[in-house]
């Protein structure tokens, strides 16, 4: 797993090792030891892999407050996303602002998400799956929402129509103004 690239002061884009030959390929997906190697503390405790039937579908944006704060390793499996993170850390330099990223299993990117961001994704093609790693278990008290077509953030998705769940179609408990005082509460 090589760094491609960083952004928002946290967020890193890595490229996989693909080991192909005539059968097709193999690659480590995660490595504790060489993760360890290049720094990383966390410990992933949880793997997640969500299945979406159309493109359109968005998930999100999602995240869980502090003391269930969750870091995130994101990769597809089959199809193409495009992932958005959030800067939602209070006092952070880029507090606000959001970056994406297309994630396919053609392209074999993983994302880093820290503790501190919103994240979600939009699915570029059917049949699309997205597996990912957590290192804090689920905790729905702690789950809260930023609505994906937040006026503050306005987030360039691939769709204005997108596929969501009941959840993610209602305003959040809280707006992108409010979440700072939210998250720095408990961070
Ligand atoms: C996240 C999660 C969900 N669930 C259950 C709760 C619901 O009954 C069902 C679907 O959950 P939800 O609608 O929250 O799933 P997504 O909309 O894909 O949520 C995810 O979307 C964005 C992309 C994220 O980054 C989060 O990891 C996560 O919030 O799975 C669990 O049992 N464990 C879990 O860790």
């Amino acid at each position: 797993m090589k760094l491609v690239s960083e952004h928002l002061n946290g967020v890193r884009l890595f490229q996989l090792d693909v080991f192909g030959d005539h059968r097709g390929f193999f690659i480590e997906s995660f490595n504790e030891r060489k993760w360890r190697e290049m720094g990383f503390t966390e410990s992933f405790i949880q793997d997640n892999h969500s299945y979406s039937a159309e493109a359109g579908v968005l998930r999100g944006l999602h995240y869980q407050l502090n003391p269930k704060a969750q870091t995130k390793l994101v990769r597809v499996t089959s199809g193409a996303i495009y992932d958005v993170v959030v800067d939602i850390r209070t006092g952070s330099p880029t507090y606000g602002q959001w970056a994406g990223f297309i994630l396919s299993s053609a392209n074999k990117r993983v994302l880093y998400v820290p503790k501190g961001f919103a994240h979600g994704f939009c699915t570029l093609v059917p049949k699309t799956e997205v597996q990912y790693k957590v290192d804090e278990g689920f905790s729905p008290e702690l789950d809260r929402g930023i609505l994906w077509s937040d006026t503050e953030l306005q987030i360039d998705w691939p769709t204005n129509k997108p596929i969501l769940s009941d959840k993610d179609g209602r305003h959040p408990e809280l707006s992108c103004a409010e979440m700072n005082f939210q998250w720095g509460e408990d961070a």
